[in-house]
C-alpha cells in the first residue's frame, strides 16, 4: 500500500466517491457491497478513465445503502453513507441493478460477510455476475463450493482474483495450467500478506502486537485480525487454490495452527485489540527458540501430493525462499506434472487496498 491511501484516509471518504454515477453510456452496471479498506479503494478506481464504461447504481455498507443517482455521484459518497442513506435491503439494491439498461450487471462483494457470500450462487443463478474479494464461499464449506460450481456450470461469471494473493495471477495461472492438462502436485508458500508483513519484520526488538497494529493501520489485516492470526484466512486461500486444482477438500481437511491464545478467542474485536499485547510473550519465545538455531519464523501453507493440507508457523533457515520476502509479499510455489524439476513461483505484494481493488476492477472489466 502506498503512503497516500491509509485506511484512515480511505475511511474518511475524502479521497473516494468523485462523480462516479453521473456518466453515460454504461456497458456494465454494478452495485458495491462494502465500503471499507478495499471497497473504498475500489470507489476511487471507479473515478479513473479506465472505468468510464462502468455505472455504479448502488452501494452499501453494513448498515446503510444508497441508490439515488445524485448521492452516488457525491464526492464524499463513502463518508456520507456512514451518516445517511436507506436502511440495508438487498432487494432494493438489486432492483437498482435490474432497472439499469446495461447489458452486464455485476455485484461486487468487498465485505468479509459469510451471509453475503452464501448468496453468491443464488445471485449468479439469477443472471448477475459476481466479483468478490470475500473468500467465505470459495474457501468455506465444501457444500457452498459445490453450489457455486453448479451455478458456474450454467455460464455465470465469478470474478475471484482478489481472493488469493490480493489479485496476484495465481488462480488464473492455475486454471490455465489445468485447462492445458497440467496437474498440480504440490503447493507451498506464504499466502497471507499480513502474516508475511509481521514475520518479515519481527526480530524480537519490537512487540509483535505493535507490528500487528501497523499492519492493521495499513489495511493488510482482515476486519478482525484474528482471522489472519488464527490461520483461518490462509486456510481459506489454500482451499480455494486446492479446489481449483481439483482437490475437493473440506474445511476439516486442513490442519490449521492458530497463533491466537485461547484467552483471546472468545472476545469481540475491540476487546481483542485492547489485549493484543498478550500475543507478545508466546511469539517472543517462539522467535528466540528459532533464533538459537539460526532460523526464522514464517507462516506457511502446504498442500502435498497426497492432498494433505497444513497451514502454520514454521521455523525455516535464512536461505529458505520464504525467508527472503519483503513487506506483504506472498509466494506461491506450484509443482505440477510439467513444472516438476523446479516449481513455478508467483510472488509479490499479497495484501493492501489498491492492489486488491485493482483485482476487483480487472474482474469487472473482463466482463465487458
Ligand atoms: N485488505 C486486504 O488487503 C484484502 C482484503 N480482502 C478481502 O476483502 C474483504 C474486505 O476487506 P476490508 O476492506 O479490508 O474490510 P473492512 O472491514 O475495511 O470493510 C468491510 C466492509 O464491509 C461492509 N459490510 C459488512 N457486512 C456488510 C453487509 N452485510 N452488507 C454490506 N456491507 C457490509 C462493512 O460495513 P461497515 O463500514 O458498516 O462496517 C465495511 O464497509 C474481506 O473479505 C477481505 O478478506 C482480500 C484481499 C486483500
Ligand atoms: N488479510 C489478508 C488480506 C488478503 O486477503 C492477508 O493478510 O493476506
Amino acid at each position: 500500500m502506498n503512503a497516500v491511501l491509509t485506511p484512515e484516509k480511505v475511511r474518511d471518504g475524502s479521497k473516494a466517491g468523485v462523480a462516479i454515477a453521473a456518466r453515460a453510456p454504461a456497458g456494465i452496471a454494478l452495485v458495491l457491497l462494502g465500503t471499507g479498506v478495499v471497497g473504498g479503494a475500489f470507489l476511487k478506481l471507479l473515478n479513473t478513465p479506465v472505468a468510464a464504461a462502468l455505472r455504479l447504481v448502488g452501494v452499501a455498507n453494513s448498515r446503510r445503502q444508497q441508490t439515488a443517482v445524485e448521492a452516488l455521484a457525491d464526492r464524499g459518497l463513502r463518508e456520507q453513507l456512514k451518516r445517511q442513506g436507506d436502511a440495508r435491503d438487498d432487494v432494493k439494491l438489486l432492483n437498482a441493478l435490474d432497472a439499469s439498461d446495461a447489458a452486464v450487471k455485476v455485484i461486487v462483494d468487498a465485505t468479509a460477510s459469510a451471509e453475503l457470500a452464501a448468496r453468491h450462487a443464488e445471485w449468479l443463478a439469477r443472471g448477475y455476475h459476481v466479483v468478490t474479494a470475500n473468500k467465505s464461499l470459495g474457501g468455506g464449506e465444501l457444500s457452498g463450493w459445490r453450489t457455486l460450481q453448479e451455478a458456474l456450470a450454467k455460464g455465470a461469471h465469478y470474478g475471484d482474483a482478489a481472493t488469493v494473493g490480493a489479485g496476484l495471477p495465481v488462480l488464473s495461472t492455475l486454471r490455465r495450467l489445468r485447462a492445458c492438462g497440467d496437474g498440480l502436485l504440490t503447493l507451498e508458500g506464504v499466502f497471507s500478506g499480513s502474516l508475511s508483513y509481521l514475520f518479515n519484520q519481527y526480530d524480537g526488538s519490537r512487540p509483535f502486537s505493535a507490528l500487528l497494529e501497523e499492519a492493521r493501520q495499513q489495511g493488510y489485516t482482515e476486519p478482525d485480525p484474528r482471522s489472519d492470526l488464527s490461520g483461518e484466512d490462509v486456510a481459506r486461500k489454500l482451499l480455494i487454490l486446492a479446489r481449483n486444482a481439483g482437490f475437493a477438500l473440506g474445511t476439516d481437511e486442513v490442519e490449521v495452527e492458530s497463533l491466537v491464545p485461547e484467552s483471546l478467542r472468545g472476545l469481540d474485536t475491540q476487546a481483542f485489540l485492547a489485549r493484543a499485547d498478550e500475543l507478545d510473550a508466546p511469539l517472543a519465545a517462539r522467535h528466540a527458540e528459532a533464533a538459537t538455531r539460526g532460523n526464522v519464523l514464517r507462516y506457511l501453507a502446504r498442500l502435498n501430493q497426497r492432498g494433505h493440507a497444513r497451514v502454520g508457523l514454521v521455523e525455516v533457515s535464512p536461505t529458505h525462499p520464504a525467508a527472503r520476502l519483503y513487506g506483504t509479499d506472498n509466494q506461491f510455489a506450484l509443482t505440477t506434472t510439467r513444472y516438476h524439476t523446479q516449481p513455478l513461483v508467483i510472488q509479490g505484494p499479497g495484501a493492501g487496498p489498491e492492489v486488491t481493488a485493482q483485482a476487483l476492477l480487472g474482474d469487472v472489466l473482463a466482463l465487458g
